[in-house]
């Protein structure tokens, strides 16, 4: 194995500003897409991967989660949080005709934090998705003669030599994305390059039979423990309507009693708890 991380690239996508932070100095290798970077570590062909979680305007990251469910074999095992700056660039030799641009190209995440650019300046383009920033950069990069621009970062109008007409186009400016490391085995991954902002733990519930006041029962087990929760989000089970997993985060690492204790309480009431990651955070500043 001669790359031991791998991420959502290429150069010059938010998920390599997660990398460069956490890994700084070491090999990494770009795969195009979500699923793309699960089979890479799944099949050993990295030892990590970095994927994009959760943002602050768009919310989260489906893909994601929902590979993460379904890849009981992998752990979160690092969290970071990235600040998101979206810029709007074109190829140098367009530069003049900015505003006649006819396609945008990005990543879904990206085209919808930038709404209000996209309806009042460049209402005319049309906007395509794409699988990352990073790739949106790129392909304007390779054509030139084409009227086409991208939403990405700094880092790829710089990779991809290509100039920002319109800097900081993101709707609001407390803008970030939650990016997760993930692994084969749960050992939490650790960076010396920035110092850990807290811990956090991730489950994964399935509850019983649908009954009234079961969430209520999941809820108040960790509540009279006063274990503090800091996200929770349903995601189809995808068996039928209405069935759902409950992903739970919780502001505090595995420990030796309080959280089997709560896991035993679950079970007991009939629900499956599986353990997505017991993990550090970090927070990449603002510059
Ligand atoms: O396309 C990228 O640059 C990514 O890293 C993906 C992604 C995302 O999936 O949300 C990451 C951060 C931004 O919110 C926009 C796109």
């Amino acid at each position: 194995m001669s790359y031991s991380i791998g991420y959502l690239g290429p150069k010059g996508t938010f998920t390599s500003i997660a990398v460069d932070a956490l890994f700084k100095g070491e090999r990494h290798m770009p795969y195009q897409t979500i699923p793309n970077c699960f089979d890479a570590v799944k099949f050993g062909h990295v030892k990590f991967v970095v994927v994009p979680l959760e943002n602050t305007l768009e919310g989260t990251v489906n893909l994601t989660l929902d590979y993460l469910i379904e890849s009981k074999s992998l752990k979160i095992v690092s969290e970071i949080v990235v600040p998101i700056k979206q810029h709007f660039m074109v190829h140098k030799r367009n530069v003049d005709k900015w505003r006649d641009i006819e396609a945008i190209y990005s990543h879904p995440h990206a085209l919808a934090q930038c709404h209000y650019f996209l309806t009042q300046t460049m209402r005319g383009a049309k906007k395509e998705t794409f699988n990352s920033t990073g790739a949106a950069a790129e392909l304007v990069s390779q054509h030139p003669n084409r009227l086409i621009g991208a939403i990405a970062n700094e880092q790829a109008a710089a990779t991809f030599d290509l100039e920002i007409v319109k800097a900081n186009i993101h709707d609001i400016l407390n803008n970030h994305t939650r990016f997760v490391v993930l692994h084969k085995n749960d050992t939490a991954l650790r960076t010396k390059h920035m110092p850990i902002k807290g811990f956090k733990t991730t489950f994964m519930i399935a509850l019983p039979t649908d009954h009234a006041g079961a969430l209520h029962q999941v809820l108040s087990a960790f509540a009279w423990r006063r274990i503090n929760l800091s996200k929770i989000e349903s995601r189809p089970m995808k068996t039928s309507l209405g069935q759902y997993y409950f992903l739970i985060d919780i502001e505090q690492k595995m420990d030796d009693i309080l959280i089997p204790n709560t896991i035993q309480e679950l079970e007991a009431i009939g629900c499956q708890v599986e353990v997505l990651g017991s993990y550090p955070y970090y927070h990449v500043n603002e510059r």
